[in-house]
């Protein structure tokens, strides 16, 4: 899939688009001054030339609405090409004035002066440039789309109420002419009656009529003649011949299907501003537009709907147009219309009380409170289809749509947790806290969507907690991540006794014999058939796992949780790519919004039928996809929003599965633990035991420090540090990043100092996902990794100074975020010891005021370490061992030199342990974005 682009990269070739027709447009300019004997064009010569004018920029061009679907957006657009025979125009044509086009590029009429007041559709003004920044005569002069405006007007619609700018164009044009006033009776037939318009706060309200009359006086037209022209159909547009007509040309500006042929040098419009055109061509003097064949048996009498007194008596044709369009959320309060233009659809409209025009998207918007009154009253426009609200969102915004909440946001009350744990319940933050709220509010089903390292664990078991009745608990999580989830319900829920925790290793195991039992994806799918009577209450970790609807973990989870009473999902990352991702996570927590994918598809996921079925890739209405998820699915807070409530560092401790060492590493891991404890070892023997231990672990752990690594990369995680010791550790973890063209850096001990330095650079340069693979020993120091907030420790090492020296590496000036550590801890290896033995380090260190963190208070597990009698004895061997001068130097050779002899531990890794899935190349935007989908309130 191609990626769409970025706001930003959109603005940028947007500007450089703008820049070169500039350019174009100057050269244009400039032949048109250099060839006065071929041009005819005399009289536009003269012109005073505005230097605000001649710059490089004000070309406007459609302005892409990101948030909508490609054909969705049906508002007028100005046709921003510039014409291909620009200097054939530029030369100008002379023609009789019958058979001028009425843009003729080169002709003005003699004595002419620049118009002010004219205004091109407002939408055709990109938000904040003025409208003096817009091309002027001068430049504009040639090409249907130059503006002739050298003022903005404040008026709104300009686009759907072209008569208005006729008017605005006729008044000004008048008095900058100097005309004489016109007659008074005349004058009195131009003016239209007024539509009152109540002013809604903070809106723009649509030009309302009658302006005129205001300016009593004030000289109406320039006669310019009488000029006669007429309309040819052509297929499912018209073509306007007529002479060349400023007024009218402001006219056919203000249409919204205009296209300007430059080979033709005619006008054409669509059918729907073909009634507008020939009304308010009837209100030019002079201008006779003979209408369309076949119209002029149908034309409505000028004075019956809108009232206007046509002073040619000229009937004018009936709107031979059917508009087309939807109603999009834009809010939690209101909606909008968007459909092309239809005089009729607008005077509806302006009956409603809520509405509000948006100068800048050029659409009505209204309350929902008046949702159900509008189309009931759009029902009785035969002419105009407005589609509805899907029904998911009127029943999620049932209350906005009976008046009952006009709040921004939602109201959300504070949650009664005391039949939770208190110890959890006083850990909550703040952010936390109202996470529960939010999730018990939509009574316990949600996507709870927290960037990485906010505590969605802490929370998601808060929330399954205050359900506990409902229990048996069943939590579905990555295979690395099973035995940290029991950590953290040991952790935070004392009340439960450990042993109600059922951790699920093999397939052979049973799914429903704890109170909480832990499976990882994978094992789901294999006991998919234990899974009746089903779990009433089921936390998903990672639950963008599930958003592929094929694959058999989905294919088992979501009958499961169809059925379940609560549902809880968790995920930094709901979606990398694509709205489409989201919908089985949608489907879980509400299985009733949207049963069909289809509808899904089409709404929000930009379908497009293709030769080969439908392509359901894109994206469409984010910004209403937003508002429903919100409302009613997903509660999201990036980092950014709560970094005031987050210590700067969040250590974490991960317990890594120990099902993954095979029976060949555990037996040397018996052996060499054995040997530890063997009486009448002499010291260097004990030693040498203890390094055997320590180089086995590191052999033991690599499939579940490379599965863990993965699930990073597949859970979105960009880019992070992943330290480890032994050479072997960090072969296999660079082996495994190659063959999964993982973009990665590598510095250890080999590492030379300048390329240390350019590695690092790289890294922090690089905008993709990347993977820095480190040495704890040789890497630990003097090198700034602060893009990456992340850092994993694949290994233990037991000095926790230098431990603390690497996870600086990220912790340091120019990091505006706050750090995640991952210690990836193994039972039944070297780490059993190496982890108490740390954190009684640390302890020490703190009490001694050298070390601010306590490495038993930021971290899960600190009764990790049961101690038996054998395990002491190792642990104080550990101990002395490690204290003992000297042995640093000792251990650290003999990891370096550890070679697991004719095992290639790389290799050996069991495929189907790991994920298996292709690690994704670059992280998509769509939740990078998802901030910028802002919905106007
Ligand atoms: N309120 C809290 N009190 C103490 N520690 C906390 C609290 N909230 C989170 N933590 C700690 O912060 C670390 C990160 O939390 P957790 O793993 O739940 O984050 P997460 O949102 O699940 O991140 P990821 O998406 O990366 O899995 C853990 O060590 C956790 O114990």
């Amino acid at each position: 899939m191609s990626l769409p682009l970025t706001e930003e990269q959109r603005k940028k070739i947007e500007a450089n688009r703008q820049k070169a027709l500039a350019r174009r447009a100057e050269k244009l300019l400039a032949e048109q001054h250099q060839k006065p004997a071929q041009s005819k064009q005399g009289p536009s010569q003269n012109l005073p030339r505005d230097p605000s004018k001649s710059g490089s920029h004000g070309i406007f061009f459609k302005q892409q609405n990101p948030s909508s679907s490609s054909q969705g957006d049906q508002r007028p657009q100005n046709p921003h090409n510039f014409p291909p025979n620009t200097s054939e125009q530029a030369k100008g044509m002379w023609q009789r004035p019958e058979e001028m086009p009425t843009a003729c590029p080169s002709y003005r009429p003699p004595n002419q002066v620049t118009v002010a007041g004219i205004s091109p559709p407002l939408a055709n003004s990109p938000p904040g440039v003025p409208s003096q920044q817009l091309w002027g005569c001068e430049l504009g002069q040639g090409h249907p789309q130059a503006s002739l405006e050298t003022q903005s007007t404040p008026f709104a619609n300009t686009t759907h109420e072209p008569l208005a700018k006729v008017k605005n164009f006729q008044e000004t044009a008048a008095s900058s002419s100097g005309q004489p006033p016109r007659d008074p009776e005349l004058e009195a037939r131009m003016t239209r009656p007024s539509t009152s318009g109540q002013n809604i706060s903070g809106s723009v309200m649509p030009r309302t009529e009658g302006r005129l009359q205001q300016k009593a006086g004030t000289p109406l037209h320039r006669v310019v003649g009488s000029q006669q022209g007429r309309c040819i159909r052509n297929g499912e547009r018209f073509q306007v011949k007529i002479g060349y007509n400023e007024a009218l040309i402001a006219v056919f500006k203000s249409l919204p299907s205009r296209s300007y042929d430059p080979a033709t040098k005619t006008w054409n419009f669509s059918m729907t501003d073909y009634g507008p055109l020939m009304k308010a061509a009837q209100r030019l003097p002079g201008i006779t537009l003979q209408p369309l064949e076949g119209a002029e048996g149908h034309v409505e009498s000028p004075s019956t709907s809108s009232g206007i007194i046509a002073k040619t008596g000229l009937p004018a044709a009936p709107s031979l147009a059917f508009v087309k369009g939807q109603c999009v959320l834009i809010s939690r309060a209101r909606f909008e219309a968007d459909i092309s233009y239809s005089e009729d659809l607008i005077a509806l409209f302006k009956q409603m009380d809520s509405r509000k025009y948006d100068v800048k998207t050029r659409k009505w918007s209204f309350l929902l409170e008046e949702y159900s009154k509008l189309m009931e009253r759009v029902r009785g426009l035969p002419q105009v289809q407005l589609d509805p609200l899907p029904k998911t969102l009127t029943l999620a915004f049932t209350a906005q749509l009976q008046k009952t909440s006009l709040s921004p946001v939602a109201d959300i009350p504070e949650a009664d947790l005391s039949r939770v744990d208190s110890k959890l319940v006083s850990s909550l933050l703040p952010f936390q806290r109202a996470g529960v709220n939010f999730a018990i509010a939509q009574r316990g089903r949600l996507l709870l969507a927290d960037d990485m390292g906010l505590g969605k664990t802490i929370q998601a078991i808060c929330i399954a907690a205050y359900y506990r009745k409902e229990w048996p608990l069943l939590v579905v999580v990555p295979s690395s991540v099973r035995f940290t989830w029991e950590q953290a319900f040991c952790r935070w829920l004392p009340s439960l006794n450990p042993v109600d925790i059922n951790v699920v290793v093999t397939g052979k195991d049973r799914l429903t014999d704890g109170l909480v039992n832990i499976v990882s994806f994978d094992l789901l799918s294999k006991l998919e058939k234990q899974l009746k009577p089903p779990f009433k209450v089921v936390i998903i970790d990672e639950s963008h796992f599930l958003k592929n609807i094929k694959t058999a973990r989905c294919r088992a989870a979501m009958p499961l949780l169809k059925v379940a009473k609560r549902v809880i999902l968790l995920s930094g990352t709901p979606a990398m790519s694509r709205p489409a991702e989201l919908y089985t996570q949608i489907l879980a927590v509400r299985p009733t919004f949207f049963p069909q994918f289809h509808a899904f598809g089409l709404r929000y996921c930009g379908a497009k039928r293709q030769p080969w079925g439908w392509d359901y890739s894109g994206s469409s209405n984010l910004g209403e996809l937003k508002l429903l998820l919100e409302e009613a699915v997903m509660l999201r807070r990036l980092k950014g929003d709560v970094l005031s409530q987050l210590p700067a560092k969040q250590r974490k401790m991960v317990v890594v599965a120990p099902g993954q060492i095979n029976a060949r590493t555990r037996a040397a891991l018996d052996a060499a633990a054995k040997e530890m404890t063997t009486k009448d070892k002499t010291k260097q023997q004990q030693k040498e035991a203890l390094i055997l231990f320590f180089n086995r672990t590191a052999e033991a752990k690599i499939p579940s420090v490379i599965e863990y690594i993965l699930d990073l990369l597949e859970s979105g995680r960009e880019k992070f540090l992943v330290f480890a010791h032994h050479k072997v550790v960090l072969d296999a973890i660079t082996k495994e990043l190659e063959r999964k063209r993982v973009q990665h850096i590598r510095i250890d001990g080999s590492t030379s100092s300048a390329d240390r330095e350019d590695l690092c650079q790289q890294f922090q340069l690089s905008p993709g996902p990347a993977v820095a693979v480190l040495s704890i020993t040789a890497a630990n120091m003097g090198l700034t990794f602060s893009s990456a907030d992340l850092v994993v420790f694949g290994e233990l090492f037991w000095n926790p100074g230098v431990l603390m020296q690497a996870e600086d590496r990220v912790h340091r000036i120019g990091q505006l975020s706050s750090v995640s550590i991952h210690y990836l801890v193994a039972r039944g290896t070297a780490d059993d010891y190496l982890w108490p033995l740390i954190q009684e380090k640390i302890k020490v260190l703190g009490e001694a005021g050298l070390s601010e963190t306590n490495f038993s208070e930021m971290t899960e597990a600190t009764d990790y370490f049961s101690k038996d009698s054998k395990q002491q004895k190792i642990y104080n061997l550990f101990q002395k061992s490690f204290e003992e001068d000297g042995n640093d130097m000792e251990l650290l050779e003999a990891a370096e030199s550890f070679d697991p002899g004719s095992q290639d531990t790389g290799d050996k890794l069991d495929e189907s342990t790991l994920t298996g899935s292709p690690v994704k190349k670059k992280r998509f935007e769509f939740f990078d974005n998802w901030d910028s989908f802002t919905s106007p309130l």
